[in-house]
């Protein structure tokens, strides 16, 4: 199944402690949300891949802030199921067609658009989505490009994932909402896992 129909929110994660993965991890799953985005901004990210790849079974863990080959490789390493960039590069995009793992490779405008689906590419996350041009832009993309899907991401928050969602062209939304930093940092696992399941209703 293509990544984006895995599920309708994907949680972008921040690890500051490489403790919080599997506990935040479980907490995601159990709410409905088995895919994971753990962005590579934070020292401890690729140990908290390798944590959550090897003791969640039912996780599917990628790496998110994705930025160079390296990155690719390192992901790889750690046990990234899927790679997820905030823009792009011909190297970089490069190195995820090799990495022969599904990802979506970071887009704001037509053009950049268009320069990866003529590689073949149709999925996609458009990001920063609201400073971007948010729900115009998407809709206006898909009159031209209709066959490219997008996970928007920078700015999706509970109030407006739903609109985002309604959009043909768009599969799931991704988003930093569901483990805030101070859950994490206090341990409220149970909050993480409502939120989730919060989001995890938001599509059918
Ligand atoms: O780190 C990355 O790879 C990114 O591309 C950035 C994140 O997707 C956004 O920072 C989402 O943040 P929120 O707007 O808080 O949901």
């Amino acid at each position: 199944m293509p990544l984006l129909d895995l599920a309708p929110v994907v949680p972008v994660v921040v690890v500051e402690d490489v403790d919080t993965a599997v506990p935040m991890a479980r907490a995601l799953v159990s709410g409905g949300l088995p895919v994971i985005e753990v962005t590579l901004r934070t020292a401890p990210a690729l140990e908290a891949i390798r944590r959550i790849a090897a003791e969640v079974p039912d996780a599917i863990v990628g790496a998110g802030t994705v930025r160079t080959p390296a990155d690719v490789a390192a992901s790889l390493d750690a046990g990234a199921k899927f790679l997820v960039s905030p823009g792009t590069s011909p190297a970089l995009v490069d190195a995820m067609v090799g990495s022969e793992i599904p990802f979506l490779p970071g887009v704001a405008t037509a053009t950049e658009v268009m320069t990866l689906a003529e590689r073949g590419i149709g999925e996609m996350k458009f990001f920063p989505a609201e400073p971007a041009g948010g729900l115009a832009y998407l809709k206006a993309l898909a009159g031209p490009l209709p066959e490219v899907r997008f996970c928007p991401t920078g700015g999706i928050r509970p109030e407006n994932a739903p609109a985002y969602l309604a959009l043909p062209n768009v599969g799931c939304v991704g988003g930093t909402w569901l483990t805030p930093a101070d859950a994490l940092a206090s341990g409220d696992y149970a909050r993480i896992e409502k939120l989730a399941a919060e989001a995890a209703a938001l599509k059918p």
